[in-house]
């Protein structure tokens, strides 16, 4: 199979929130081709690569790239740290494709629009995706550095009417109503844990719940005692829509946090959080995340829960 930029027209909903569908429908995606450099199989997980986290899609073998800014209509990356392009290639065995840059809310982008490569990535037979993302802890045991296993979200635009799945249904993908209870696939989670201990990393794996709010501010203090109060572990500006896209139309979802800072739960210091220190602590923990991810993949591969 060659993989080629094409224009497709079945991948957006109509909108009411003031997006012309004409233009959806023109919009060109990535899909399968006929073009350029031939990769021999489609990919069967989708890696969304958080903040200074790209360095897991450096490591493909027999990559091939397509940036953002080829891809007409494309969202672009605007964030540092977010290169903006897809990677496709293999990691070990098993075919892939990565996002070196994921779309955010606060870049002024709809929701339909930051998750727009989800559905992507299912027409192009993807799995399973693993989302990453670089997060505050606000879990006191949580240190910068250390990786949490996403167990379950808190969705707080979603509490505000704002979601991926706003406006009318698109059959194609899935049904108007999808349940989130069980999002972050528990076999996958379990999985996880086990590479973990295998790779001793026991000392800074954790597993808890993340919340997304919408940025590009960082939190209040009593924001963040609130949502302490709610038992949310780590606060971030993505992830959420990618998991409610996937799950909706059927793709299984393995999530992690790195912790780049600790959130400000006092009003006694001077402490404050800033997109550096999130980069700098996200490019100290690469090795150990391409490390992790790797494994990970290898043994999904090998309990045969993506296909052959
Ligand atoms: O793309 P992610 O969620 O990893 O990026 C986080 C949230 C903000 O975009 C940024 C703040 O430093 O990092
Ligand atoms: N909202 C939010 N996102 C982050 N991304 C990395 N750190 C943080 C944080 O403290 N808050």
């Amino acid at each position: 199979m060659r993989w080629a930029l094409l224009s497709n027209s079945r991948l957006h909903h109509d909108s009411s929130n003031g997006h012309n569908r004409q233009q959806q429908d023109d919009t060109p995606l990535a899909l399968r081709g006929n073009t350029v450099n031939p990769i021999s199989v489609a990919p069967k997980i989708a890696i969304i690569c958080g903040s200074g986290l790209g360095s897991l899609a450096t490591i493909l073998d027999e990559k091939i790239d397509f940036p953002y800014e080829q891809i007409p209509h494309f969202p672009q990356s605007t964030v540092p740290g977010h290169a903006g392009k897809l990677v496709v290639g293999k990691m070990g065995k098993v075919p892939v494709i990565c996002m070196q840059g994921r779309f955010h809310y606060y870049e002024g982008y709809p929701l339909w629009k930051c998750a727009m490569p989800i559905r992507v990535f299912k027409l192009l037979g993807v799995e399973m995706i693993v989302v990453t993302n670089a997060a505050g802890g606000l879990n006191p045991d949580y240190k910068v550095g250390d990786l949490m296993i996403i167990k379950d979200h808190v969705n707080f635009p979603g509490f505000a009417g704002e979601s991926f799945l706003r406006g009318p249904n698109d059959e194609r993908f899935g049904p108007r109503f999808v349940a989130l209870n069980s999002a972050y696939d528990t076999e996958l989670r379990k999985l996880a844990k086990s590479v973990a201990s295998e790779l001793g990393m026991n000392d800074f794996v954790h597993e808890g719940v993340y919340t997304m709010v919408g940025g590009p501010n960082f939190e209040t203090v009593a924001e963040l005692r609130l949502m302490k109060l709610l038992g949310i572990d780590a606060v971030g500006m993505s992830t959420v829509p990618e998991v409610i896209a996937a799950r909706h139309c059927g793709i299984k979802c393995f999530g992690f946090s790195l912790i780049t800072n600790e959130c400000v739960t006092s009003y006694d210091t001077d402490d404050e959080p800033d997109h550096e220190e999130v980069m700098e602590a996200a490019s100290r923990r690469q090795n150990d995340l391409v490390r992790f991810v790797t494994a990970f993949v290898d043994t999904v591969k090998s309990a045969e829960l993506i296909s052959k």
